[in-house]
């Protein structure tokens, strides 16, 4: 069985130790008040969705085409740039394309490469976190399916009616009643089995997780009982859009950050300005750009939103044929810094 480790400079894993702690006291304030029974007016929960648009959510990924250069120390070429272009206008056209054929596909796959995009976002920080450590591909593959599952399924068996009014807002877009056809995933059996099988592949996760080293399992028990408490206690559309700032974004633009060996040494003298100054730079043209695109599907659909609702779920339309492009880099990337 084919076993990986990555080999990390200090500096990085100090970096990711910094954007890794505040996730982890952000998520777990957020799911502590709500326990206490604090709740956010339903108008305010789409509020993190919406500051993603221009912080951290969108950004994260307007670097795509600088990545991969960066982690093979070549330089930015034309051709580096129009393939980077080439993929988004094919793979994302393509499931575009789809949305407006087969909306209800589409959203199982939106939940499905969401699941895997996640998951292996979170599986690079625990290699980071602990450098050392050696994984089986089995391990890593469960790893992936935990930490992308947590997010993606837990919100389904805790809050299955947002969830299904989720669902039916996106597809809703493109074939009104299209929800119908999914009836079957929001009904207590099935969230059942969901649920007990999910609950193996984390204890199998944790059990591996022990064998393998114990700073591994700290780490991803501490995860996966924070992610596990937090989808189930905070509601779906207010947890997912902090999620997708404060921790798969932020996390993704430190992993970025850190390809450049400038940036690294700055941070390593406690200078956090500059890099960040030079990730706004890097990503603001293509946030622009991606943000031109949004208002042009937002003129295509066949029923415009109309509402805020209507317009989060429009974004998340347009996530969704950002995803596929996106996932690809990140993959390649993976191969590159020796993940996969
Ligand atoms: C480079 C480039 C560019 C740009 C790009 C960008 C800017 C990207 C980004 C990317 C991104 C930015 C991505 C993202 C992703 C996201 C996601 C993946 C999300 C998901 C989510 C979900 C799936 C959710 C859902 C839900 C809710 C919300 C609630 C309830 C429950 C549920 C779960 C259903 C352009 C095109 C201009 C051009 C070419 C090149
Ligand atoms: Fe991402």
């Amino acid at each position: 069985m084919a076993m990986t480790a990555i080999r990390t400079a200090p500096a990085v894993r100090d970096t990711l130790t910094r954007v890794v702690r505040p996730s982890w006291a952000i998520l777990g304030a957020l799911a502590f008040v709500t326990l206490l029974g604090v709740s956010i007016p339903v108008r305010w929960q789409y509020a993190p969705l919406v500051v993603s648009i221009l912080l951290f959510g969108l950004p994260h990924g307007a670097i795509d085409h600088l990545t991969i250069p960066r982690a093979r120390t070549h330089s930015v070429t034309t051709r580096s740039l129009a393939t980077v272009g080439l993929l988004y206008l094919v793979l994302g056209g393509a499931f575009v394309a789809a949305w407006f054929v087969a909306p209800v596909a589409s959203f199982v796959a939106f939940i499905l490469l969401t699941w895997f995009h996640w998951g292996q976002g979170d599986l690079y920080v625990l290699y980071e976190m602990t450098p050392k450590t050696r994984l089986s591909s089995v391990h890593r593959i469960l790893l992936v399916v935990v930490h992308g599952g947590l997010p993606m399924l837990v919100p389904l068996l805790a809050f299955p009616r947002i969830y299904r009014r989720v669902a039916s807002l996106l597809v809703g877009t493109f074939r009104p009643g299209g929800v119908a056809d999914i009836e079957w995933l929001f009904q207590p059996e099935m969230r059942l089995l969901l649920g007990v099988g999910f609950f193996l592949l984390v204890l199998a996760t944790l059990a591996l997780d022990w064998r393998r080293s114990r700073s591994l399992w700290r780490i991803d028990a501490v995860e996966t009982t924070l992610l596990t408490v937090y989808f189930a206690a905070v509601p779906p559309i207010l947890a997912i859009g902090v999620y997708f700032c404060v921790w798969h974004s932020l996390r993704h633009i430190a992993r970025v950050v850190c390809l450049d060996d400038a940036s690294v040494r700055e941070l390593a003298e406690g200078n956090l300005k500059s890099p960040l100054r030079r990730f706004v730079h890097d990503a603001t043209p293509l946030t622009v750009g991606a943000l031109v695109l949004l208002a042009g599907l937002a003129v295509v659909v066949p029923s415009s939103p109309a509402t805020t609702p209507e317009a989060v779920g429009l974004y998340l339309v347009f996530l969704a044929a950002l995803t596929l492009p996106h996932v690809v880099v990140v993959t390649i990337l993976d191969r590159v810094q020796g993940i996969w």
